[in-house]
């Protein structure tokens, strides 16, 4: 897959994650502090790889913040992303299998670099539920 990551720090987490993404055969672009001269700002560099997987340029994208509350909400507010912020595997299962989720938000700061890999395991391992329920409650929400 074709992955756009942003992270408004330069923090080993953030660096880890892109060793992993590149690790599993993915292609990786990055934005914000990851790639130096682009704009740090969270909001900025977060919609900037969000608007790939929107644009069909990235198959999905991980956005990340100290808090990851900034990347997830600047992420949900381009128009056919559906990003979830994750601080475990479990919910990340979850937001693949019930949101089909396309955007993965994490925290900096709550995020180790074992329960890093736990989530992206669980993250890339599950597909979108079939049933009918969860695909009109995604369709609901997706602009
Ligand atoms: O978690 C965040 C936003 O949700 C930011 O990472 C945090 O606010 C730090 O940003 P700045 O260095 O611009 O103050």
């Amino acid at each position: 897959m074709r992955i756009s990551v942003s992270s408004d720090m330069d923090q080993p987490v953030a660096r880890a994650l892109v060793a992993n993404l590149r690790g599993r055969g993915h292609e990786v672009i990055t934005y914000g502090a990851l790639s130096p001269g682009d704009d740090p700002q969270w909001a900025v560099c977060s919609q900037a790889a969000a608007s790939e997987v929107a644009a069909g340029t990235a198959d999905r994208a991980v956005v990340c913040c100290w808090t990851g509350t900034g990347a997830s909400i600047a992420a949900n507010k381009v128009p056919g992303v559906r990003a979830a912020l994750c601080t475990d595997a479990y919910t990340a299962e979850g937001a693949r299998r019930w949101n089909d989720a396309n955007v993965l938000a994490l925290s900096l700061r709550l995020t180790s670099e074992p329960l890093l890999t736990e989530i992206l395991e669980a993250w890339f391992s599950t597909e979108p539920s079939p049933e009918e329920e969860d695909r009109q409650n995604v369709a609901h929400v997706t602009r």
